[in-house]
């Protein structure tokens, strides 16, 4: 539990030895902030957002949402209840701390597997599935006590969301409403905390990846979220209770490679915390859920690209990947071995 940054690293002058990362894995490339990300408005006219989302999902993998639907004041909430969380004393914690990610409720620290890390990640995560709310809650944290409740508010208000976003997509990809109901019942958040860091030239909060899921909407408090685009990271502008809504695999294969995934990352800041309170949508692995190309998405102008799949081995798969630190493929590595 004394592994957590978030209780040991407050007021340390300088980064740990174990977590001074290599410079090749430094966020030091130069970064702009990416003006053209587009910020959609989902009140404008439907028509508009279906054709800006379109464009969006298929130059950046990623945009950001206003006027969502999503109450300003469940997510002002949200971030004060995490905040209030990771401020809690240790022994608050302990029934949900592990070393490493779990099924079920997780607080851990760093990458996947801290234990095995020979340099680490300057974050905790606090991990748990979300839906279905009753099925899922007692597991949740019982600090601050009204957890529960606020966060249950949350998963109602970002579902109708999400599901309203994925229809959108589909409509813009030609696909009936509805589409991606069967690759979309898992739904689990991370609530990651990236405490201020003494030297953010030398550390890292979490390393360029591509999530594995469907599609992942994602809060945040202040800067940190950059994405690899042109050969570039390129910084993602902090909107006041925006979503930033990026694409995973499974929406990359499902659209035939129509849609981008996008590689991320986090980086850090030395004068305060940022929290990024994030929901993921996708098959769930138990189900067996077979993924592949939408028939009509495949066209003899654009043959099918990646043959079926289970999630539950393209997961095996991804997580493999991920343990050997094999560098995340700018081009779908996890992909690869469905790729036609
Ligand atoms: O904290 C962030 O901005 C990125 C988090 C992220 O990419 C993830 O949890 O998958
Ligand atoms: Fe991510």
């Amino acid at each position: 539990m004394a592994l957590l940054v978030s209780s040991w690293s407050n007021g340390v002058k300088s980064v740990p030895k174990d977590y001074v990362m290599p410079p090749e894995r430094r966020a030091i490339d130069f970064v702009t902030f990416c003006k053209e990300i587009p910020v959609i408005n989902l009140q404008n006219d439907q028509l508009e957002i279906v054709q800006q989302i379109l464009k969006a999902c298929q130059e950046y993998g990623l945009f950001q949402v206003i006027n969502h639907g999503v109450s300003d004041k469940t997510m002002e909430d949200m971030m004060a209840l995490y905040d209030e969380f990771f401020n809690l004393p240790v022994e608050d914690k302990l029934g949900v701390y592990s070393e490493k990610p779990r099924k079920g409720c997780t607080l851990y620290t760093s990458g996947l597997e801290y234990p095995k890390e020979d340099v680490h990640y300057w974050k905790d995560t606090l991990k748990h599935p979300c839906h279905p709310i009753d099925e899922h809650s007692p597991s949740w944290p019982d600090k601050p006590t009204r957890y529960k409740e606020e966060v249950g508010r949350y998963v109602v208000e970002v579902r109708k969301m999400g599901f309203k976003i994925l229809d959108l997509i589909a409509k813009g990809l030609g696909l009936n409403e509805g589409y991606f109901n069967g690759v979309s019942q898992e739904h689990t958040m991370a609530i990651n905390r990236y405490p201020p860091c003494p030297d953010p030239s030398l550390a890292m909060g979490i390393a360029g990846h591509n999530d594995p899921n469907l599609i992942t909407f994602l809060q945040q408090d202040r800067y940190g979220l950059q994405i690899h685009k042109d050969g570039k990271w390129m910084g993602v502008d902090p909107i006041p209770n925006a979503f930033v809504v990026n694409l995973g695999y499974q929406l990359h294969a499902i659209s035939n490679g129509k849609l981008k995934v996008v590689e991320h990352r986090g980086v850090l800041n030395s004068s305060a915390s940022r929290t990024s309170i994030v929901t993921f949508f996708g098959p769930n692995p138990e189900l067996l859920t077979v993924v592949e190309p939408a028939k009509e998405l495949v066209t003899s102008s654009n043959p099918q690209m990646f043959k079926a799949y289970r999630y539950n081995e393209f997961i095996a798969n991804y997580l493999a990947l991920a343990y050997n630190r094999r560098p995340s493929s700018r081009n779908g590595s996890a992909l690869d071995p469905y790729r036609l």
